[in-house]
């Protein structure tokens, strides 16, 4: 790819160092600092997450700062859902400032642009303080961002109407481009959830923020959500997917401690289930015995990953059939040719890798935006099936596998997977849409 920045530029990238967001931020950066080799970037995260996701050897114009955690020496911890983001958000614009200035003096180059987590809004306060381009990254779909938005809308409206009460199967009809939505299926924190939490209204305040930003980037391809992100161009100044970020920037090698690979080869072609929730959620003890009990009755062979502290409640006869791993190399398991069904939360990373391995899902969302994106996956693009009444149960299971392992329905998810798997090859491709969006972010950002 031709380098084409000045030498002079900065890019400050400030991520949010929960879950999976700060390693797809870096991803994505990671790409756009090889691409322009001259630029710096300055990535700052909260120590425990740089150690997480940085790699002894990267690229030598990237480099990790540590900010503050924002946990006050001597505290302990009460339990308090989200207590960790809250005490982090509660520092963080002020931490953030503080370590930037630290790269300006160590690096003796100005910030030229500043790259963060959408969900970290006040990036478009420090942007403007230092004179620079704000520019969001969206790690998830395009159709979350949309509904985030489109918050005070969809808030007005539905209050507009009389309230939730019995609503919740309704669809999002006066919002065309998510007319496939239900109001259920929205993001928490929308109008589900405790909306005054910090997080909660963190993703408010990022909705009414970024159309300000000079450029918003997502981990999408515009060939998946092609309604959204046509709305999305029209909000804001320039919406630019350069995803799937998978098929770009592969997971760097990881051990196969477990021997998924190798056991893998032993089975046959798209005939194994693959199970694992992401790195926060976890079904309760009642769904993970539904689940283990689907699987001795079907025979169906599986990899599941599981905590530690959850396999007791296993029964003893059922690792026979499968393989129980604290940790799998999920893109590569899904990308082997055994697998042939992916029981999920509906995590944004978890369904764009299921796509790039062509494997039909199983979604059993928990938080978040895991319901939209299960949502899509069940009804617009028809690759899979959501849980009904939203949790586990031994007979739906069944049912469930079955269809998607033997029936003539599950053979035809499984083309449209394939297709849209090869559509996102193609973004992503020499010429791709993906690819374009990313040659233009690139000049943004160096420039
Ligand atoms: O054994 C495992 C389990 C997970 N993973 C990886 O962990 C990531 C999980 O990401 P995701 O599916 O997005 O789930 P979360 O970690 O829960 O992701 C958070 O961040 C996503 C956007 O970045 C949101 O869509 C989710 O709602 C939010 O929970 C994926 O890349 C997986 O490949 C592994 O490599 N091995």
């Amino acid at each position: 790819m031709p380098e084409t920045t000045t030498t002079d530029a900065h890019v400050a990238v400030l991520a949010f160092p929960f879950s999976s967001h700060a390693a797809v931020l870096l991803s994505g950066v990671g790409r756009l600092a090889t691409s322009a080799p001259n630029t710096l970037f300055s990535f700052f995260s909260t120590a425990q997450s740089n150690n997480s996701i940085f790699a002894a050897t990267r690229q030598p114009n990237l480099k990790a700062y540590n900010v503050w955690d924002g946990v006050p020496e001597g505290h302990v911890f009460s339990g308090r859902h989200q207590e960790d983001i809250d005490l982090f958000m509660e520092t963080a614009p002020q931490s953030f400032r503080k370590e930037i200035e630290v790269a300006v003096v160590e690096t003796g180059r100005r910030v030229s642009c500043l790259v963060t987590d959408a969900f970290l809004w006040f990036g478009a306060e420090i942007a403007e303080e230092i004179r620079v381009p704000w520019i969001p990254c969206w790690t998830s779909a395009s159709t979350s961002l949309t509904s985030h938005v489109l918050t005070d809308l969809i808030r007005e409206t539905i209050n507009d109407c009389a309230g939730l009460a019995g609503r919740e199967d309704e669809t999002l009809s006066f919002v065309p481009e998510m007319s496939k939505i239900r109001i259920c299926d929205l993001p928490t924190g929308i109008l589900f959830g405790n909306l005054e939490s910090v997080f909660h209204r963190m993703l408010h305040r990022m909705g009414q923020m970024l159309p300000q930003a000079a450029a918003v980037f997502g981990n999408s391809f515009e060939e998946l959500e092609p309604d959204t992100t046509n709305y999305l161009k029209t909000k804001l100044k320039s919406f630019l997917t350069i995803g799937p970020f998978n098929l770009v920037n592969p997971q760097p090698p990881v051990p196969d401690t477990f021997g998924c690979l190798s056991w893998l080869d032993k089975q046959k072609p798209a005939s194994v289930a693959y199970i694992a929730f992401g790195s926060v959620a976890t079904p309760p003890p009642a769904e993970l015995v539904a689940l283990a009990e689907a699987l001795e009755t079907s025979k169906v062979p599986f990899i599941w990953v599981l905590k530690d502290s959850l396999m007791t409640l296993l029964p003893k006869g059922l690792v026979g059939n499968g393989k129980v791993l604290t940790w799998a190399p999920q893109q590569k398991v899904l990308g082997h040719n055994a697998v042939g069904l992916f029981i999920t939360h509906g995590g944004w990373n978890s369904v764009l890798e299921s796509i790039a391995g062509g494997v039909p899902m199983i979604c059993r969302p928990f938080f978040g935006d895991h319901s939209v994106n299960a949502r899509m996956v069940e009804a617009v693009w028809e690759m899979g099936v959501t849980v009904k009444g939203g949790v586990f149960t031994r007979e739906e299971l069944l049912s469930s596998m079955d269809l998607i392992f033997v029936q003539e329905k599950g053979k035809k998810m499984r083309e449209r997977v394939g297709a849209m798997k090869e559509a996102a090859e193609r973004a992503v491709g020499e010429k791709g849409r993906s690819t374009q969006n990313f040659m233009a972010l690139l000049n943004l950002i160096s420039s």
